[in-house]
């Protein structure tokens, strides 16, 4: 029998400012693997529904009409690539309400999918990549940080920062949570190379690769 090796796909979730956008972007790079930042997904659909609303109806809708990809840290809506709107105030204000929406979610989910399918091997970060994008993870990471650590490494957000975690974590679909058999790293006082060594040692104990 040939033996099937699953593609490597290693999940980061973490809540906001725990450093995963970084650390994932490290790791990807020391493995020579992309990375795909779903964060962007859910800010570039944000930033197209911010003159409508997020009711089932308006979402299909504006998904029926319009096209949404990430490259990096950047959104692309209809071939548009959108960068410090990403973070603008019209984004922040509507993020998480976005982000509960069970119809976005639908949709970011295929789109999601479809990106780590057509990436192969990937570095995903996120809140519910280990839970629910891809619960076959190779290797899961949730990724903490102490809260005056985040909010120090997040200035501009500020103690928004703290309500933005709530919502991700108490909405009903797809909550932001520890994935069982996800490697729990705090790396409040850790340098980034140094959490990369640690998380590489971690996905070879799990997969036997690396
Ligand atoms: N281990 C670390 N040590 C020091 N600074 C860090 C570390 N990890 C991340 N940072 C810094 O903290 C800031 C936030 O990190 P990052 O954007 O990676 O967090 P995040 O979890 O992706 O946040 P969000 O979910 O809000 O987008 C960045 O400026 C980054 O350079
Ligand atoms: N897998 C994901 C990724 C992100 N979100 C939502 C919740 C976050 O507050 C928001 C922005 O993410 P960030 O760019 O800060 O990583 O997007 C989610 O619900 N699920």
């Amino acid at each position: 029998m040939p033996v099937v090796v699953e593609p490597l796909v290693i999940a980061i979730d973490g809540p906001g400012g725990s450093g995963k956008s970084t650390v994932a972007a490290s790791l990807a790079t020391a493995m020579s693997l992309p990375v795909l930042s779903t964060g962007v997904f859910f800010r570039a659909v944000a930033w197209g529904l911010a003159d409508t609303g997020v009711d089932d109806a308006q979402v299909d809708d504006w998904f029926d009409r319009h096209s949404v990809a990430v490259e990096g840290q950047l959104g692309v809506v209809d071939g548009v690539v959108l960068t410090d709107e990403l973070r603008s105030p019209v984004v922040q204000v509507s993020l998480s309400k976005v982000a509960a929406s069970p119809r976005v979610r639908s949709h970011v989910l295929d789109l999601e999918r479809r990106e780590i399918e057509r990436l192969g091997e990937c570095v995903v970060e996120g809140r519910d990549i280990g839970s629910v994008v891809w619960p076959h993870a190779s290797c899961k990471f949730f990724l903490a940080a102490r809260q005056e650590v985040r909010l120090r490494r997040r200035p501009e957000e500020g103690p928004k920062l703290f309500e933005r975690d709530r919502k991700d974590s108490i909405r009903a679909h797809a909550p932001l949570v520890i994935a069982d058999d996800a490697f729990i790293v705090d790396n409040s006082d850790d340098a980034v190379d140094e959490l990369v060594i640690r998380m590489r040692e971690l996905i070879g104990v799990r997969t036997g690769r690396c």
